[in-house]
């Protein structure tokens, strides 16, 4: 006895005087299931229809906390007793914020709340004021929330949270311990009298059916479990379990047979669960109703002399909602693939009590006395957690007590670890006593309601832990792939890369991504009439219309896409067509020599970098590689237009689509000697064209339309022939752009350089001294021009080699005898200078192939990363990255 005493002053810092008497509860009726059956009667609920507004539109901002205090009436007995009403005075607000005071040794308290309920308001004004509605709808889109009722015994904390009827509970009655035990009349309950918990299964469901309505799953969409269950002397009871009685769970609290369940810690979810609870999946709100009231039937009830049917347990309701996100499989049905949990827990406490106040004197050792230590123990665990959270997120604390927690010290507040403080919405009750006799345990109530209200919760939605993981693996994966393409200067994952990882998303969920942006390469390929038309050249429009289609095909501002196109189009460099460079600036001397046409385009071919910026290194090293790509196709076309022997894969239909546009085409007849002769050159392939050549004969005629196949045709032989037609659409567009007076400078200029590079040799050196020695300014344009006159003189004897052949060819075919004993000589000759050519092609292919290789080694790198998303490979990814970069350095540093 003098045990059970001293329990009971730790438990309950409530207690005034431990030399109370245990209460003698023997003599209770406890009763059994069947006795507490819930009596028949015609409590209909009205389910009402679903709602037809979607849950975003239904989602009203909440706080993540909200304390609601609710004053009972005074009720029939008090007022024949001679209780009087509470001094506290009441101001409900506006219906959102509501304030309470309360005089407390002549000094006035002053408390502000989210809702103030006076004892006048019913039910529905409660449901209303609390906003529970709302903390219902987050709990329909993913978030938990708990809802509970705290204050004294009797001051209507089961009436808020049930608000069924008892026998012997209509107020008239004074309580008392000798009363048999009082048994629930769930279905005479009125329906507005209903209080939170029958109205939120109600608004849950609801909200599962609209949700049901909407997605294609159906049914599916969503599940609702519903468990229920008490802790009773810090025992935890299934209040769902058929098998158990109300007798054997009284039993069990003594300690004599039954030991309750287990509280198990989950690491992964980080919160406590109770092992084999029951979870009924509830199809309707009628259905999980219904679970309540039986649960209701069994839990530990009792009359004690303040309250005639006083809970003697925390009752703990939990819906769990299971949110399944639908994907599309792929025969078109959905599957679920994601799951979202939530739980709406609903709570219902044991009030706490003075032990001499309620409890039976004449009874020593009483099963009462036990319930009130242990309820008066929990509570006074979940006071100091309140306490230690509202002086954690105030920021109150001392150094000295670094934010401890105490949830573990309780069956309860493990069980609402994550309720208080977590990542739940919370709503409290505090219910107050009516009487001034209660206005001390008023004023508790109120300060601790008071201190919950300045804990800061912070909901979020709760994915499931592995697909949490997954996004936060796929996340990093982002990370990675950014850091990836930042550091190596790429734009976007190489073509190819992106593809495998396509059909892998593909392959995993069903569906295929959609590209994070529009290929440049695509819109680079679409033809800009528009802006083409600008740009027309009249003279070709006479000539041939389909010429006009294709050379007006690109506006200055599309080299750069455009050019990429032709190598995407190639199907050679594809893996970058994300990839274009930055249009480096073309100095004014190059838009000059631009307009000589060929000679400028070819150099741009043979030379590569005509159009990096001053700095190469200051590219990325993939643009790099694209121009040298462009180098190797251009003259690989050249080559394989030149001797007529195709090297693509596939054998072309169409024997002159293969040739680049850059040549004069080549009639398969004339080949063979006896057709007809070869046309002329077309006049942009003479660079020291004779003026004679004004007025083209018929055949040229011929050999435009025959051009005009090749610009319809696809292939390196269209795209180099667009290249040229760029060119001079290119410069002049830019000629356009520019004031008239220096466009006529420029022009001045370019007659010049003309005169200048038509000029013999020794002249040009005459001319550049000259023009040095009088003008300073001119020194670099001097320079320029010998430099011009150098590029024209190698461009010019590579140009021989294949005029040369072209003439041999021309010859041949118009029968000369000596051209013909001569011919394999000369063609020895040429094909040698060839060869050297193709070696040095080759070689540059070879430097191509080493940055394919270095590409493949980065993709098995990225490969890796995506297949297991692992740390290791993340550390390996970094190393590497961390020496090309050390690497490149090196490199800068020694340019
Ligand atoms: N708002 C109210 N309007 C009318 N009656 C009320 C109201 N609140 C409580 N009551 C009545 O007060 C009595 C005590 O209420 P209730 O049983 O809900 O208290 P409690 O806080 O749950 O007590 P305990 O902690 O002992 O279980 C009941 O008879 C109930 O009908």
């Amino acid at each position: 006895m003098k045990e059970l005493v001293q329990t009971a002053a730790i438990g309950s810092e409530a207690v005034k005087s431990c030399e109370a008497q245990a209460a003698d509860a023997e003599s209770e009726d406890l009763g059994t299931v069947d006795a507490t059956e819930v009596e028949g009667g015609a409590a209909e609920l009205s389910v009402r229809e679903p709602s037809p507004a979607s849950l975003h539109e239904l989602d009203q901002s909440v706080p993540a906390v909200q304390v609601c205090v609710r004053l009972r009436p005074l009720l029939p007995w008090e007022r024949s007793e001679g209780y009087g009403p509470s001094a506290m005075e009441i101001n409900q607000g506006d219906g959102k914020d509501g304030s309470i005071s309360l005089k407390e040794d002549g000094r006035s308290r002053h408390f502000r709340f989210n809702a103030v309920i006076s004892p006048e308001c019913t039910q529905q004004e409660a449901w209303d004021l609390s906003r529970i509605e709302a903390v219902v709808n987050k709990v329909a889109m993913g978030f938990h929330a708990t809802v509970f009722a705290y204050g004294q015994t009797g001051t209507g904390k089961t009436h808020t949270m049930e608000g069924y009827s008892y026998e012997h509970h209509n107020g008239s009655a004074a309580p008392s311990v000798s009363a048999a035990r009082p048994r629930v009349k769930a279905k005479s309950t009125p329906p507005e009298q209903l209080g939170v918990v029958p109205r939120a299964v109600m608004a849950l469901f609801d909200r599962v059916e609209a949700i049901r309505a909407r997605d294609s799953l159906g049914a599916q969409a969503c599940v609702v479990r519903v468990s229920f269950l008490q802790i009773y002397n810090e025992k935890i009871f299934d209040l769902l379990n058929p098998s158990l009685s109300v007798s054997q769970r009284e039993a069990g609290g003594r300690g004599e047979d039954f030991s309750g369940l287990r509280m198990r810690w989950d690491a992964l979810k980080r919160h406590f669960f109770v092992e084999n609870l029951f979870q009924n999946e509830c199809n309707s709100a009628e259905e999980a109703l219904q679970y309540y009231q039986a649960g209701i039937a069994n839990k530990h009830v009792a009359s004690t002399a303040m309250n005639v049917a006083s809970s003697r347990s925390h009752t703990l309701m939990v819906l769990t909602l299971l949110k399944r996100e639908g994907t599309a499989g792929p025969d078109g049905s959905t599957e679920p693939s994601r799951e979202v949990v939530s739980q709406l827990s609903l709570v219902d406490l044991a009030g706490s009590e003075r032990t001499l106040a309620t409890v039976n004197t004449s009874s020593k050792s009483s099963t009462r006395f036990q319930e009130t230590v242990n309820v008066n123990q929990s509570l006074f665990v979940l006071r100091r957690v309140i306490t230690a959270l509202s002086k954690r997120d105030k920021g109150t604390e001392t150094s000295g007590q670094v934010g401890h927690v105490p949830y573990r010290e309780s069956k309860l507040t493990s069980l609402l670890q994550n309720s208080l403080g977590g990542s739940s919405y919370l709503i409290m009750f505090a219910c107050l006593a009516a009487s001034d006799k209660h206005d001390d345990e008023n004023l508790s109530t109120l300060q601790y309601a008071s201190q919950a209200a300045s804990i800061k919760n912070q909901p979020q939605v709760n994915v499931d832990p592995k697909d949490r993981l997954i996004q936060q693996l796929e996340a990093r994966l982002g990370a990675a792939h950014q850091y990836l393409i930042r550091t190596l200067g790429l734009h976007d994952l190489p073509e190819d890369l992106l593809e495998e990882e396509r059909q892998a998303v593909l392959t995993a969920t069903g569906r295929r991504p959609r590209p994070k942006r529009p290929t440049p390469r695509k819109e680079a390929l679409r033809p800009q009439v528009d802006k083409a038309e600008k740009v027309e050249k009249p003279e070709r429009v006479e000539k041939t219309t389909s010429t006009t289609t294709t050379s007006t095909s690109w506006s200055a501002g599309d080299c750069e896409p455009r050019r990429e196109a032709s190598l995407g189009a190639s199907g050679r460099y594809a893996s970058f067509s994300n990839a274009v460079p930055p249009a480096a600036p073309v100095p004014s001397h190059r838009r000059i020599a631009d307009h000589y046409g060929p000679a400028k385009t070819l150099s741009r071919f043979v030379q590569g970098a005509a159009h990096k910026s001053p700095r190469s290194s200051d590219w990325p090293f993939f643009a790099r590689r694209t121009e040298g790509g462009e180098l190797f196709a251009a003259v690989d076309a050249m080559i394989r237009g030149y001797d007529g022997t195709p090297r693509a894969k596939s054998k072309p239909k169409d024997r002159r689509k293969q040739r680049p546009a850059s040549l004069p085409p080549v009639v398969p007849e004339a080949l063979g000697g006896d057709a007809a002769p070869l046309p002329p050159l077309p006049r942009k392939f003479r660079m020291q064209a004779p003026a004679a050549e004004e007025k083209e004969p018929e055949s040229v005629v011929e050999a435009h339309s025959v051009e005009s196949d090749f610009r319809n045709s696809e292939g390196p032989a269209a795209e180099v022939h667009s290249e040229l037609d760029k060119d001079k659409v290119e410069t002049m567009a830019c000629y356009e752009e520019l004031p008239k007076y220096r466009l006529e400078e420029l022009l001045a200029a370019e007659q010049k350089l003309q005169e200048f590079l038509e000029s013999p040799p020794e002249q040009q050196q005459t001319e550049a001294e000259a023009a040095t020695a009088l003008d300073p300014v001119a020194i670099e344009t001097s320079e320029e021009l010998k430099r011009l006159a150098c590029e024209n003189a190698q461009l010019q004897q590579r140009l021989e080699v294949f005029y040369q052949a072209m003439e041999l060819e021309e010859k041949a075919a118009a029968g000369e005898p000596e051209v013909a004993t001569n011919r394999n000589q000369d063609l020895a000759s040429v094909g040698k200078r060839i060869e050297q050519f193709h070696s040095q092609l080759v070689l540059e292919a070879a430097t191509l192939r080493n940055e394919v290789a270095r590409l493949k080694k980065k993709k098995w790198v990225i490969q890796a990363v995506l297949d297991t998303g692992g740390e290791i490979e993340r550390r390996a990814i970094q190393e590497e990255l961390e020496l090309l970069r050390l690497s490149k350095k090196g490199a800068d540093i020694e340019s």
